[in-house]
């Protein structure tokens, strides 16, 4: 059923949308049971999102929920407008899983066909094939004698066959090597940029994140912590290293604001610390405490790093904000 606030085929609506979503897991010990909570989201279509987090964050979950394969116990979760599987998101939206369940016993030539009857008028044979043949994958080969890679490979092509408008990736790139992985995510980037695809990818790889996403979303202890734009988010921090100092556990010269800082390592004599940029005005990197401070605008790493090691979340925090 279509949501009633929403009108079935709006445009500007957002390709995934959350508010205050939850989902609990039946177990004995009530916080063992909260995979996810109060989790509000906004996605734009045509974005490539990056989504974050350490194990059991609550990741899997919600690219579960969003695929309409478990229910919110808590909230709501939209896909272009529509509730998780109905037959309008489940037509635009592809699902890749962190298993990769494909049937051990088909050829790969008998996964595509499958995939072709199940996606009648949508399906894509040319760029499913395109994946199988960049892995040397042979068509006759079944898929229970492939390696994990050539499976994500097979996997990944049922996925990008379909020709969602929306792909929701759990870890697409854990069993590529390097160079597989390298040409899965050019294909990727690609199928966004070809067709404004959108595309929510969870990986624990930050470091090849900033080339490819424009979005991140940051999940901790099944809640967001983070989530915006990537160069907004970059552009509104400030990443200081100066000489520590020694009086301070943290560091940071006495007089520091510490309300604007995330996260903050001494090493040696020398102290690293991601603040949060102050608002605009006639000194915006004003936050170095001298000038023998260097303060740079952060990598998007340095940026996830430093939220992933913050104690407790910030209610007044630019990322919660941003999540609403
Ligand atoms: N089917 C389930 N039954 C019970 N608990 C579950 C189930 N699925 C997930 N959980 C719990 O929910 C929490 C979030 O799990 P989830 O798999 O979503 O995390 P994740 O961020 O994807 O982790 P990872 O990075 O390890 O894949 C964890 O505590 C997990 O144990």
């Amino acid at each position: 059923m279509n949501d009633p606030h929403q009108a079935p085929d709006d445009p500007a609506a957002p390709a995934l949308s959350a508010a205050g979503l939850g989902r609990d897991f039946p177990g004995r010990h009530a916080a063992a049971r909260r995979a996810l909570w109060g989790c509000d989201v906004e996605l734009p279509p045509g974005r490539v999102t990056a989504l974050v987090g350490p194990n059991g964050a609550g990741k899997s979950t919600l690219l579960q929920l969003a695929a309409g394969l478990l229910r919110p116990t808590a909230g709501r979760v939209r896909v272009f407008g529509h509730a998780p599987g109905t037959a309008e998101a489940r037509r635009r939206t592809a699902f890749l899983a962190q298993e990769k369940p494909l049937h051990a016993r088909f050829t790969v030539a008998e996964t595509l066909r499958l995939g072709r009857e199940l996606n009648p008028g949508r399906w894509d044979q040319a760029a499913a094939e395109r994946l199988v043949r960049g892995g040397k994958i042979p068509f006759d080969a079944r898929i229970g004698s492939l390696s994990g890679g050539s499976r994500t490979r097979v996997a990944l092509a049922l996925v990008l066959g379909k020709r969602a408008d929306l792909l929701l990736l759990d870890e697409p790139l854990a069993d590529l090597d390097p160079l597989a992985r390298h040409e899965v995510m050019g294909l990727l980037m690609a199928e966004a940029a070809e067709r404004g695809t959108g595309i929510v990818m969870s990986t624990h790889v930050l470091a090849e994140l900033e080339d490819v996403c424009d979005h991140v979303l940051l999940l901790r202890d099944g809640t967001v912590r983070l989530a915006g734009d990537i160069q907004d988010l970059r552009e509104g921090h400030i990443r200081l290293t100066g000489r520590a100092d020694p009086m301070e556990r943290d560091g940071l010269p006495r007089a520091f604001d510490r309300s604007t800082v995330v996260h903050a390592a001494v090493a040696g004599r020398q102290v690293t610390a991601l603040v949060r940029r102050p608002p605009a005005g006639p000194n915006t990197t004003g936050s170095a405490p001298d000038g023998r401070w260097i303060a740079e605008t952060p990598s998007l790493e340095a940026l996830l790093l430093a939220h992933l090691h913050t104690p407790e979340p910030d209610a007044d925090t630019p990322a919660k904000e941003a999540a609403a």
